[in-house]
């Protein structure tokens, strides 16, 4: 079957509006919901499996643990799956191929070049595409009897507890600590279970909140972490193997709990380590009887600002620290005028070394910010060498170094530490580069590529 001919629920016309945009242009105009917060989704209720069903079905049927029972119990329910990412992919495909009923696939984002090495479900042909509409467009040629529900939406306080309830369980596939805790407070306040799940690096992690009497998330994070401390897969990086590994556990977890079987997550921290192929169980500490959340639900409020509780946004793609003031920084237009006009300076590259080795400015010295954290001899005697090559051989005694990394947010973190190592000295001056090389590669130079 061909992209254009694919049955999917939504009024295809607006999937066909949405197919191309930007992700910016996405957010910004008026959408046409592809399926809304407010709409009343109509029950499942298979009494018998087919003769096709039996067939489809057939090797999971004859599972004693699943059977007839447990394969109409899937078919009857429905998943909501938040973020159809990374995580959200193989969640969203396991569920679909096992016969769950009905599947809300929910993501504000658009298909990007940098997401097929592990968002599966897409391909080169959707780039720019809904992610939500993308999946479900993928999955309808894989079980067509499963109905399929993208949300082309960003999940927020306002619009949470009326999609959430009308699903039976959750699976949060999400990148964001604002929307965890949203997740995480609706899920309590409907009492649906939440099956939850990250990836990063060569490292994931799993558990099961809200199940019976478990804990839920906050009842294990009170507070959210501080925002300068988290990462990103954008910031990060993750192999794409990573998440398709949890992600399967992910759905073999909602499965569990669909089929009628206990999961084995519930109160228990699964944890992954690629690299050192080793899986891990922690038990986690039960309900917290204060929980700002499941001690009380009828209490709970979702309608909090989570994102200035959590300090950070649930929609950037990037977090932007804002460390500097303003005349501390330089956009790419200010450093490229500085480079025309031959201001003697230090450019120092503050990326991590593999970052390096991908793409840099041929001018800058290489720093990583690790080496300038732990205040390494080694970087700091480096860095006085080139202060002092640049002082002897410029006829300005300005000692500028001016930092640089991907997007701007360590590059402000390394001045920071300069000053602190150097800014008693005179005529010391440290800056940053706005944006970073990114903004470099948008900005000034098309060529230089962006990762
Ligand atoms: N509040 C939210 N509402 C809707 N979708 C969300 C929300 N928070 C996160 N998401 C979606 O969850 C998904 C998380 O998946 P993942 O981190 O693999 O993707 P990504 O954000 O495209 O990755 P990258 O950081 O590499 O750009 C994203 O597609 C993101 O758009
Ligand atoms: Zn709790």
């Amino acid at each position: 079957m061909d992209e254009t001919d694919s049955q999917i629920t939504c009024a295809d016309s607006s999937v066909d509006k949405l197919s191309h945009l930007k992700r910016n242009e996405v957010k910004s105009c008026p959408l046409p919901e592809l399926h809304g917060a407010d709409e009343m989704l109509p029950e499942l209720n298979k009494s018998c499996l087919t003769n096709p069903d039996i067939l489809r079905y057939s090797r999971q049927l004859v599972l004693p643990d699943l059977g007839v029972q447990g394969q109409l119990k899937l078919s009857k329910a429905s998943v909501l799956v938040i973020g159809c990412g990374g995580l959200g992919c193989p969640v969203a495909q396991y569920l679909a191929a096992s016969g769950i009923g009905r599947l809300g696939l929910l993501d504000y984002d658009v298909v990007e070049m940098s997401n097929l090495h592990r968002q599966v479900l897409h391909g080169e042909n959707r780039l720019g595409m809904s992610k939500s509409v993308s999946v479900a467009k993928t999955l309808r040629k894989l079980n067509s009897a499963v109905v399929y529900l993208p949300y082309h939406i960003s999940l927020n306080p306002e619009n949470a507890l009326q999609i959430i309830q009308q699903y039976d369980i959750i699976a949060d596939c999400s990148d964001n600590v604002p929307t965890r805790y949203l997740v995480n407070d609706t899920c309590v306040l409907a009492g649906k279970p939440l099956v939850s799940a990250s990836a990063l690096r060569w490292e994931g992690q799993l558990t099961v909140y809200n199940y019976h009497q478990g804990p839920c998330y906050r009842c294990l994070f009170p507070k959210p972490p501080p925002s300068e401390t988290v990462t990103n897969c954008a910031d990060g990086g993750v192999l794409g193997i990573v998440p398709g590994i949890i992600g399967s556990l992910q759905a073999l977890e909602v499965l569990k709990i669909a089929s009628g079987m206990a999961p084995s997550y519930s109160g228990v921290l699964l944890m992954f380590d690629a690299l050192e192929g080793r899986f891990r169980n922690i038990k986690i500490r039960g309900k917290k009887n204060d929980c700002a959340a499941c001690s009380n639900p009828s209490e709970t409020a979702i309608l909090q600002d989570y994102e200035a509780f959590c300090g950070s946004s649930a929609s950037d793609k990037c977090r932007m620290l804002r460390l500097l003031s303003r005349d501390e920084r330089l956009s790419v237009e200010e450093y490229k005028r500085l480079l025309d006009d031959h201001v003697p300076h230090i450019l120092m590259d503050v990326r991590p070394q593999p970052e390096v080795d991908i793409c840099r400015l041929p001018h800058s010295i290489h720093i990583p910010l690790k080496g300038l954290e732990e205040k390494n001899e080694k970087w700091v005697s480096f860095l006085r060498t080139k202060i002092a090559e640049l002082i002897t051989a410029g006829n300005r005694t300005e000692k500028t170094v001016i930092t640089i990394c991907k997007l701007g947010n360590d590059s402000q973190i390394a001045v920071k530490i300069l000053q602190d190592l150097f800014g008693k000295e005179d005529l010391f001056i440290a800056k940053d580069v706005q944006g970073g090389l990114m903004a470099w590669a948008e900005n000034i130079d098309p060529m230089f590529p962006r990762y």
